[in-house]
């Protein structure tokens, strides 16, 4: 592991990810008093930034679909997909979708939130790869890898580009392939 300012950046990832480590933003108390927001806005607007961190989360996983979650889970997710060339599916948020396949409700490190699957959206059988920008606590994680699995498709695994480790969200994942760039 190497260190860039607060994130520590996997060893195996080049020095141009370490950059986009840098540009990650803290903002205190947000959404509530107490929490520090890490805000990823500044590494998607970086040309450079956004083309590595991409690049890295479709890495060393084998997948046919992208499953990614609302909201900054759509603009990572979608742009691997492309990279990739795979296609993707969208959980969303209670309410937005016309059509809906399942729901799972979880807890949150701030509240309490529930995702959908859209109808006629995964197939059983495909190899899907779950794509976020934070892993917290975990359950929003989870509640995709329940998802994807009760569709009948294989939950191959999750990449996301930043653990906040003190919240130890991987035991909500343990016997699972979860892939963060950088750790807090
Ligand atoms: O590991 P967890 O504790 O489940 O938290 C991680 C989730 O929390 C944030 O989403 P949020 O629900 O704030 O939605 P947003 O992306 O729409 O802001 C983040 O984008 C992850 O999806
Ligand atoms: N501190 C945090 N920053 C950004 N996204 C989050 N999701 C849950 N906790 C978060």
């Amino acid at each position: 592991m190497t260190t860039n300012d607060s994130f520590h950046v996997s060893a195996d990832l080049d020095a141009e990810l370490g950059r986009a480590a840098g540009l990650v933003r803290e903002v205190p108390d947000f959404p509530e008093p107490g929490v520090l927001f890490r805000d990823i806005g500044p590494v998607l607007a970086d040309r450079d930034a956004f083309r590595v961190v991409v690049d890295a989360l479709g890495r060393s996983h084998t997948f046919d679909v992208v499953v990614g979650i609302e909201a900054r889970g759509f603009l990572l997710g979608a742009a691997v997909a492309h990279a990739y060339g795979t296609g993707f599916v969208g959980l969303r948020k209670p309410g937005k979708l016309p059509a809906v396949a399942d729901r799972v409700d979880y807890a949150l490190e701030y509240g309490t939130a529930a995702l959908e699957l859209p109808a006629e959206s995964l197939i059983a059988g495909q190899r899907a790869l779950v794509v976020d920008d934070v892993l917290a606590t975990g359950g929003t994680l989870a509640a995709s890898r329940k998802l994807v699995e009760r569709a009948g498709a294989e939950a191959v695994g999750a990449s996301l580009v930043l653990e906040l480790s003190p919240l130890d969200g991987r035991q909500a994942v343990s016997d699972w392939n979860v892939r963060t760039l950088f750790t807090t």
